[in-house]
């Protein structure tokens, strides 16, 4: 009797979430929590979701104390993705659907700081993951083309495919697929992925990737007129305008579970090499001379893939880039112009 009882529940307990008709954070009015909100993405994401959801609806937070500007705009609270307790509070609090995890150490800054990027990027995520299961949450953290390795099929690599990364970085995110993908199967938790490509921002500062180039490059040709690359004239990597990457994501969080028919999704938009961005910025600031001393990022870029296939996002929910090369550059340029004056 006993045996039945226990294996009855072990049925429930495994069903998918494709066989789930609703699930409990499917609400039109979610309350949001994101963690790690002051970072490159976090700071877009919340005003975005704000917008859609209503500004109380959506609490930020991280470890770091706000600007008072940011302050402003909605309620922030402190929260430490390695504090579970603490965590826990805040979900139950604020009577929290979704969790947006955003907290993360990236490629570059893990490679020098490894204990660090586990515990952030691991420890943290399973905590989240943890509360999601509890409280019955729809929970999204970011994976990234640092998840594939140098053994990955490297153009038009598919969502699924070799993954054996040789970043800390890396590794942690195949972890965070796994275990998300593992608890949707287990729990039905209502977990889902994005894999990023290097995302470039006009507003926010990259907080110390392999892709941080591609930012820091439209900065110093306003300024100085000039750059000096840490990657190799010709290293192709997928990139990607931050407005698209956060109505994408936004999209993707609300998009019913029936569209989707996995739970990680590449997401891309254009591929450049140092070389080829140089050229369009040099087209539009013909003063502008790029210069190359490749570092130990380099053998990170050399192990990512150089363009993804993301036609399954575009199929199954209906994600679809708005800025190619050109209309970057030209929008970073333009915006840039106006914060440097
Ligand atoms: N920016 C990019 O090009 C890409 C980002 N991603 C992913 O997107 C997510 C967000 O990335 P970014 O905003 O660029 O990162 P970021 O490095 O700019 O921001 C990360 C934030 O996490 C916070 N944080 C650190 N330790 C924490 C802790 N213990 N508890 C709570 N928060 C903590 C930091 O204070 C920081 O504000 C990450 O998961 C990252 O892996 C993926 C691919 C590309
Ligand atoms: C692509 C990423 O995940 C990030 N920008 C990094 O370079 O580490």
């Amino acid at each position: 009797m006993l045996f039945f009882r226990q294996s009855r529940a072990l049925a429930t307990s495994f069903r998918t979430l494709a066989t789930t008709a609703t699930h409990p954070a499917d609400v039109a009015k979610p309350r949001i929590l994101v963690t790690g909100s002051l970072g490159q993405l976090g700071i877009g994401l919340v005003s975005l979701l704000r917008q859609k959801y209503g500004n109380e609806n959506v609490i930020a937070s991280d470890i770091r104390k706000p600007s008072p500007e940011i302050k402003a705009q909605g309620p922030y609270v402190f929260a430490d993705v390695l504090n579970m307790q603490q965590l826990e509070t805040i979900v139950v609090d604020n009577d929290i659907n979704w969790i947006v995890n955003l907290s993360a150490l990236l490629s570059a800054v893990g490679e020098q700081n490894i204990d660090k990027a586990l515990a952030i990027n691991m420890t943290g995520f399973t905590n989240t993951l943890e509360l999601a299961r509890r409280h019955q949450l729809r929970i999204m953290c970011p994976s990234t083309i640092g998840a594939f390795g140098p053994t990955t099929p490297r153009d038009l690599t598919p969502d699924l495919t070799i993954m054996r990364p040789t970043t800390v970085y890396g590794i942690t995110k195949v972890h965070v697929e796994l275990m998300g993908e593992y608890y949707a199967k287990r729990f039905g938790v209502d977990f889902r992925s994005l894999r990023y490509p290097g995302i470039i921002s006009s507003d926010t500062e990259p907080g110390g990737g392999t892709t941080d180039y591609a930012v820091q490059i439209f900065h110093s040709a306003l300024k100085e007129k000039s750059y000096k690359c840490y990657l190799g004239p010709e290293t192709s990597l997928p990139m990607m305008y931050l407005p698209d990457c956060l109505e994408g994501t936004v999209d993707f969080l609300a998009a019913p579970n029936h569209l989707l028919k996995q739970r990680t999704y590449n997401m891309a938009a254009f591929s450049f090499n140092p070389r080829e961005i140089a050229a369009k910025i040099k087209e539009r600031i013909p003063e502008f001379e790029m210069t190359y001393a490749p570092d130990f990022r380099q053998a990170i870029a050399d192990s990512w893939p150089k363009s993804l296939d993301d036609s399954k996002a575009r199929q199954d929910w209906g994600w679809k880039n708005k800025f190619d090369l050109d209309a970057m550059t030209d929008d970073m340029l333009t915006a840039l112009k106006s914060h440097h004056k």
